[in-house]
C-alpha cells in the first residue's frame, strides 16, 4: 500500500518551504514596517464562531465532531477569528489595533459534484477599531507595498463598495433579489434580460452590471441611478478614497461597483487585487470592509469597525515563479566537518558548535561515518558545501576549500 496525503491536501517539500519562507518574510517585513503585529489564532473553530452573521455558507467549511457534542469547523478565513479574539480576549486594549497573520485556511471546494477538500496559506491584515477615510487608504496602500516589495509591478486593485452594492439591489423585489445579486456577481447577462423584472429595474440590473471601469467613468454612471442622501454620502467617500491613493503617484484602480464577494461580512469598502501578467486574470487577494462583524461576537453587541485583505500565498508563489526570483535551491551547507577517527568525534562536534556560535548565520554539517576522503570531497562538490574541516584526535583542523 502507498500512503498519499488526503485529496487535495499538498505536502510541502524544502524546496517548496524554502520558496514560501521567502514570500512570508517580504510580507512580514512590510507589515512589520507599518507597525502591525502578529496574530495567531486556533485552525480548530466552534461552528457558531466560523458562521456568525451567516457570511460564510456551511459547505465552505470542512467540519469536525468532538466528543462534547459540540460542532467545530476548519477555519476556511481567519477574519472571523480574529474578530473573536479581539472582543473576548483583547477587549481592554486601545484602538486602533493592527494584527496581521500567516496561516493555514481549509476550504471545502466542490468541483465536478466531488467534493475536494483543500489546505491554503494566507498572509493578511487587519486594522481594527477605526472607520475613515485614513484607514481605508492606510490598508490599501499597504496592500500595495505587499506587490511592490514582492518586485510584482503588473498588478490591479478592483475596488467596490458593498453598502452601495447592497443598496443599489434592494430596489429590487425580495425574492428576486438573490438571482438579481448572483447575475450581477458573475456578471451574468442572459440571466438579467431574463427575469421577470420591470423594464425599469432591468435597466437598472444592466447599469449595475456596467458599474466597472476607470473611477471617473463609473462614478459619473452610478450617479445617473437616483442616489439617496446616504448612497450619495458613500459614493462620495468613494471619490475621495480614489484622490488619494491617486495623489500619491501610480495606484491602479478600477471602480466596480458589481464587486460581490462570496464572504458576506462586508459592510463598505471590497476590493480585489488582481495580477495582470498571466494570460488570464489571477486574483492574489481580497479584502474590504466589516463594520458589523465584531459586534457579532461582543459580549454587549457593541460595534467595532475593522477592515483588512489577506494575500493568497499560492497564487503569488504562481506569479513569482515566472520572475525568477524565488530561491531556486535550498540554502547549501557552509562547512563540512569531518572526523578523521572515532578519537575525533568529540573534538569534531565541538568544532562544528563553535563555527553555528558565529554571529553571522553558518550553516554546518557533519560527516556521519564516510570511508573514504574521494567520497566526502564529492559529497561536499554535490551539495555546494564550501569549505571541509577535517578534524583530528586533538581537536586541531585542517581547513580545506572544495572547488565548486
Ligand atoms: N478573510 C477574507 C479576507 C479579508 C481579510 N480582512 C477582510 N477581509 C478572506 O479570506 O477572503
Amino acid at each position: 500500500m502507498v500512503y498519499q496525503p488526503a485529496a487535495g491536501a499538498r505536502d510541502l517539500l524544502p524546496l517548496d518551504v524554502a520558496q514560501k519562507r521567502w514570500i512570508e518574510d517580504k510580507l512580514q517585513q512590510v507589515f512589520h514596517r507599518w507597525g502591525y503585529h502578529r496574530i495567531i489564532t486556533s485552525t480548530l473553530e466552534r461552528m457558531d464562531t466560523l458562521m456568525a452573521g451567516e457570511a460564510i455558507q456551511r459547505q465552505m467549511v470542512i467540519q469536525l465532531q468532538n466528543s462534547e457534542d459540540e460542532e467545530l469547523g476548519l477555519r476556511p478565513e481567519l477574519t472571523a477569528s480574529i474578530a473573536r479574539a479581539v472582543v473576548t480576549r483583547m477587549a481592554n486594549l486601545r484602538h486602533p489595533q493592527r494584527l496581521y497573520y500567516n496561516a493555514n485556511v481549509f476550504r471545502r471546494i466542490w468541483e465536478n459534484r466531488h467534493n475536494r477538500q483543500q489546505e491554503f496559506y494566507q498572509a493578511g491584515v487587519e486594522l481594527l477599531g477605526v472607520g475613515g477615510l485614513l484607514a481605508n487608504a492606510e490598508v490599501l496602500l499597504l496592500a500595495g507595498n505587499c506587490l511592490t516589495a514582492l518586485g510584482l509591478q503588473d498588478w490591479h486593485l478592483i475596488l467596490g463598495e458593498a453598502g452601495i452594492t447592497r443598496s443599489l439591489l434592494d430596489a429590487f423585489p425580495i425574492n428576486l433579489r438573490a438571482k438579481v445579486r448572483s447575475a450581477i456577481a458573475h456578471l451574468d447577462r442572459i440571466t438579467i434580460d431574463t427575469l421577470p423584472l420591470t423594464d425599469e429595474l432591468r435597466e437598472r440590473a444592466r447599469i449595475m452590471l456596467d458599474l466597472r471601469g476607470n473611477s471617473a467613468d463609473v462614478l459619473q454612471k452610478v450617479s445617473s441611478l437616483n442616489l439617496d442622501a446616504e448612497q450619495q454620502e458613500a459614493v462620495n467617500n468613494l471619490k475621495s478614497l480614489v484622490e488619494l491613493l491617486e495623489s500619491g503617484g501610480k495606484f491602479p484602480i478600477i471602480l466596480d461597483l458589481s464587486l460581490i464577494q462570496t464572504i458576506d461580512y462586508y459592510t463598505g469598502l471590497v476590493f480585489e487585487i488582481v495580477n495582470n501578467t498571466d494570460s488570464q486574470a489571477r486574483v492574489l487577494g481580497r479584502g474590504g470592509r466589516y463594520d458589523q462583524l465584531l459586534g457579532l461576537y461582543h459580549p454587549q453587541g457593541e460595534n467595532i469597525p475593522g477592515i483588512g485583505f489577506v494575500l493568497n500565498i499560492e497564487d503569488l508563489y504562481q506569479v513569482l515563479l515566472s520572475t525568477q526570483q524565488l530561491p531556486q535551491e535550498t540554502p547549501a551547507s557552509d562547512w563540512l566537518v569531518v572526523p578523521e577517527n572515532p578519537a575525533a568525534h568529540s573534538a569534531a562536534f565541538a568544532y562544528a558548535q563553535k563555527l553555528r556560535e558565529s554571529p553571522d548565520l553558518v550553516r554546518v554539517e557533519l560527516d556521519l561515518g564516510s570511508t573514504d576522503r574521494a567520497t566526502i570531497k564529492q559529497y561536499a562538490r554535490d551539495r555546494s558545501i564550501a569549505q571541509i574541516a577535517w578534524i583530528k584526535a586533538d581537536g586541531s583542523p585542517i581547513i580545506e576549500k572544495v572547488s565548486q
